[in-house]
């Protein structure tokens, strides 16, 4: 089991910070992993990270850090995941892409442009032992919507699920590139679509979250076995607090939503990391779209690496702790990558004897077998009314919702358990409370009465229980 990396960034003071807080600093680095933060009360924590960047730290140490290692797993079909966190103008976007994604010198070259430039290096380098085909996709999510950038007409995305490929944007578009300027020149393409849409939309890139992902197949020359890896890069929308921002109408609906899809990125760790192994937790990804799009790499089956992007001015402290708070609360997440399904060239797959109408009532027969008609019918509407499913199309994913009710149940009943064992708890202590009260009032039969009383209500309650 690995950890997932993260890192904290403090970029250089800006001109404003400087100007208004000339010595305010509320950081003192100690190596580099370890740092003094000092909070509004001027109390010191000290923080330790996997790594820190401050403030002179070029890009470069940054992606060599962070993001290469990830890189070069998804090429070998280790599915990973890359993401900038932190208050407006904290540098995730500075961090994620520099100052642009062409035509930027080398020096401030951004970790996108960087993996890109890697991850093409790595398959020419590979090139005897397997064919390569990269595809990119580009979205933003954007008041709980997802974008397509890279076509946008396609303005509302579904997200599904399947067994076998986990998490998928239904009908995203999906460029093939095969070298480094292609992909650049696509993903220059996307950020003007988003540049575009926050004009026609009056909103600021700030205010949404926007990914970008590439899926790496690579078909062995030596067998033909194909495997493949996702690599997830996200430029978060600014966390900061919404009565921070000062918004009011339109704006503070949009800072509400952003602060939403962040808490319940919060949320989902929070249950990834604090529930105990032997109860099954109920993980809430459904709660945001960020959150269902990041389900594979929460969930485990992804390497993650968290930079947590911050200013080091004493303004922006009470931020700056969130992000870290943030930071460290997401190391907790256990991770555990394993590389995706080996499968067969389809040109050498045994001809499939089973098609898909088969294998539909194949998983509808088990169902059935557990299920009577009626549930089942009971079951689809609720699926259907928790927006849970649009509609029952894909088996795969009545099978996910399925399991999502199962889980959801298991979650309730054990709690459910565990309310009726404290009211035992409470109910044995009144118990004994009046045991002692009555002794100590030594009434002739008195006792006798109450201990028969408290008998019977002690087998109702027994029972209670049992049948809950
Ligand atoms: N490490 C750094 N070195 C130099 N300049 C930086 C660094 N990080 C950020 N900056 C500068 O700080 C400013 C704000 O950074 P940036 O736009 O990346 O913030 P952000 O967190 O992406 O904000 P937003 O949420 O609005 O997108 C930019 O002018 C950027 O060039």
């Amino acid at each position: 089991m690995s950890n997932v990396t993260v890192c904290a960034r403090f970029r250089p003071r800006s001109s404003k910070e400087l100007r208004d807080h000339r010595d305010g600093v509320c950081v003192r680095g100690i190596d580099a992993e370890t740092f003094v933060f000092q909070d509004d009360k001027e109390d010191e924590l000290t923080f330790t990270l996997d790594g820190v960047f401050y403030e002179d730290a070029p890009q470069a140490a940054v992606y060599e850090f962070l993001a290469l290692p990830i890189m070069r797993d998804a090429v070998n079909a280790i599915n990973g995941t890359i993401i900038t966190y932190g208050q407006t103008g904290a540098g995730k976007t500075y961090s994620m892409e520099g100052p642009g994604i062409q035509d930027c010198d080398d020096h401030n070259k951004g970790l996108l442009p960087r993996v890109v430039d890697g991850m093409f290096g790595q398959i020419s380098s590979s090139k005897d032992i397997a064919n390569y085909t990269v595809k990119l996709s580009m979205v933003e999510i954007y008041m709980e919507k997802v974008r397509d950038l890279l076509d946008l007409s396609k303005g509302n995305i579904q997200i599904k699920e399947t067994k076998t490929q986990g998490i998928l944007l239904s009908g995203v578009t999906e460029v093939p590139v095969s070298d480094s300027a292609e992909a650049l020149q696509h993903l220059c393409a996307g950020l003007a679509n988003r540049a575009v849409g926050e004009t026609q939309m009056n909103m600021s890139s700030s205010r949404s979250h926007c990914a970008y992902l590439f899926t790496i197949q690579q078909d062995s020359v030596k067998d033909k076995r194909v495997k493949t890896g996702k690599l997830i890069l996200v430029d978060l929308a600014g966390s900061e607090k919404a009565d921070k921002t000062g918004a009011e109408g339109r704006v503070l609906e949009e800072a509400k939503t952003i602060n939403k899809s962040l808490s319940a990125l919060g949320n989902v760790i929070n249950a990834l990391t604090s529930g105990s192994s032997s109860k099954v937790n109920h993980i809430p990804y459904r709660d945001s779209k960020l959150t269902r799009i990041l389900q594979d790499a929460l969930g485990g089956n992804s390497r993650m690496a968290l930079l947590c992007c911050c200013s080091p001015s004493t303004s922006n402290a009470s931020e700056t702790l969130s992000t870290l708070r943030f930071g460290m609360r997401a190391k907790h997440i256990k991770a555990s990558p394993r590389a995706s399904e080996v499968k067969i060239a389809r040109s050498q797959e045994e001809p499939s004897s089973v098609t898909k109408d088969e294998k539909c009532g194949r998983i509808l027969e088990k169902m059935k077998e557990r299920m009577s008609n009626e549930d089942i019918k009971m079951l689809e509407e609720v699926l259907i009314h928790e927006g849970i499913i649009s509609s029952l199309d894909s088996m795969d994913e009545v099978e996910t919702a399925y399991e999502d009710i199962v889980s959801k149940t298991i979650q309730s009943l054990q709690q459910a358990v565990e309310e009726l064992q404290l009211k035992v708890k409470k109910l044995e202590t009144e118990k004994k409370g009046i045991k002692e009260k009555a002794l100590r009032n030594d009434e002739p039969g008195l006792v006798g009465k109450m201990s028969s009383f408290i008998s019977s209500w002690e087998r109702s309650v027994i029972e209670e229980v049992n049948e809950e």
